[in-house]
């Protein structure tokens, strides 16, 4: 099986080369289709996170029994179905006289499963819409319905691109929690520039221990604004490319690089990583020469960021537990807090973020990131920094926290960006002197070469 350029500009298409061993009695592809179908109705309709169920040790057992190739093709289609799952979700509404019924959940999932595949991926269309019937014989709830998804899917294949250009204003959408609070805070236009950035697969970015330059020429990519090495978003297997084993670079978006890099020099110093798994930012400190304590809650992140830390022969001390507990009265030149947070700026590499977070999720995580980030500053040295940082789009996980704790805390003082120090990345800082990028930023010749990590950052000096 092959994935490469697909028909709708997306990065994603197979040739049908896989001859894997399928029941005799049932049709080739049709349980690649419904443990497809399966997963996306657990996305939507169950909230639940698109990395869990394609774990390979304890995701879902369906998409764990398929053979790998068939693993990803199930993975293409729902990734690309996510991401676009607007349009798909308009598409077919465009197709039917009256609105499917609500009781209809599994046919839509069925039917968005097949029209992804005929929209989006090079799938051969006749083969899309023959399983997606088969499948609706299959399923008890969809069974009556199965001469409605025929002529809806066949009508989908013949009029493909005059539909997708009739529903196009749908592309940049998604549920309402997120729009609305996208809209207010960037208002609509920065907030439909953020909505279309998130219906492509994001570039590879590599943060290199030193001579950016040299290695993307190597490797066939550019170096960015913020030092990273960009490569298309299809490149090769990412153990197999030049430098991997050597540990002379490691993955790590464009973005999440920024908030490591705002210390400044920290050769020498000591510096506290306090949500560190699995690493990435752990590593920039350790490579600047700084003197690195990496604290996690999670031991099996802990040990891959020790993996990590191995491959990068980059030495740093491992703390496990929460780092409100396990610090005890240490303190530090430098404290890096990078916190869980809805993840709302990754949205290009998790678009099933959408559909998994609300704004419930968002205020919980809100008020554990200002515990965490009262608790941090208590481990800052007078005179030291603090970095505060987080992949949300979302204000309340950010800018709100922030002024917030500035109100609060007369021990820290703002330490603004100074734009002159970050060519190419002015528009990323605030009047205020917070890093904000979004998805929308950063933009190349293409989607796959464009944008960067939705994420916010702050200084803070320790009086
Ligand atoms: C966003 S991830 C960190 C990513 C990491 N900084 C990097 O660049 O690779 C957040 C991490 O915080 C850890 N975490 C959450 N609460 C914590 C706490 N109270 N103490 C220590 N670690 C915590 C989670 O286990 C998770 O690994």
């Amino acid at each position: 099986m092959v994935l490469s350029a697909g028909k709708a500009g997306q990065p994603l298409k197979r040739q049908e080369t896989s001859t894997h061993a399928q029941p005799s009695n049932q049709k080739p592809g049709l349980a690649t289709r419904q443990a497809a179908t399966r997963l996306l109705g657990a996305v939507i309709d169950r909230a639940i996170s698109l990395d869990g169920l394609l774990e390979p040790e304890n995701g879902n057992a369906t998409y764990r029994a398929l053979p790998p190739a068939d693993q990803s093709l199930v993975r293409a289609i729902l990734l690309t179905a996510l991401r676009n799952l607007p349009v798909l979700d308009a598409a077919i509404d465009a197709m039917v006289d009256r609105k499917l019924p609500d009781g209809a959940r599994s046919l839509r999932h069925i039917l968005i499963v097949a029209a992804t595949q005929i929209l989006f991926l090079d799938i051969p269309d006749r083969a899309a819409v023959d399983l997606a019937v088969e499948q609706t014989h299959a399923d008890p709830r969809s069974r009556r319905f199965a001469n409605l998804a025929n002529a809806v899917l066949r009508r989908l294949s013949r009029e493909g691109q005059a539909v997708l250009e009739q529903v196009k204003d749908q592309a940049a959408g998604g549920p309402p929690w997120l729009v609305d609070m996208l809209q207010s805070h960037y208002g609509k236009e920065h907030a439909r520039r953020i909505l279309d950035a998130h219906r492509f697969a994001p570039p590879l970015d590599l943060t290199v221990k030193s001579d950016a330059a040299g290695w993307a020429e190597r490797l066939g990519g550019i170096v960015v604004a913020t030092g990273s090495v960009r490569l298309p978003a299809a490149h090769g297997a990412i153990p197999e490319l030049e430098g991997f084993d050597e540990g002379a670079w490691w993955v790590q978006d464009a973005a999440a690089s920024i908030p490591a890099r705002l210390f400044g020099d920290i050769e020498g110093l000591a510096v506290a990583d306090l949500c560190a798994a699995p690493g990435g930012k752990t590593a920039q400190l350790a490579a600047g020469g700084g003197k690195v304590t990496a604290f996690d809650l999670s031991a099996n992140r802990l040990r891959r960021l020790g993996e990590n830390m191995d491959r990068l022969g980059l030495k740093v001390e491992t703390i496990v537990g929460d780092f409100r507990k396990t610090a005890g009265n240490r303190t530090f030149d430098a404290v890096l807090l990078d916190t869980p947070c809805s993840s709302t700026g990754t949205i290009r590499r998790h678009p099933d973020v959408p559909w998994t977070k609300s704004a419930e999720d968002v205020a919980k995580l809100a008020s554990l990131q200002a515990d965490l980030l009262d608790a941090a500053i208590g481990l800052v040295k007078s005179g030291g920094k603090l970095v505060f940082a987080n992949c949300s789009l979302d204000p309340s996980e950010g800018e709100t926290l922030m002024k917030a704790c500035l109100a609060k805390r007369d021990d820290v003082e703002l330490v603004a960006v100074d734009p002159t120090d970050w060519p190419g990345l002015e528009e990323a800082i605030t009047k205020e002197g917070f890093f904000r990028t979004t998805p929308a930023m950063m933009q190349g010749d293409t989607p796959e070469t464009s944008g960067l990590d939705g994420f916010f950052a702050a200084i803070l000096r320790r009086r």
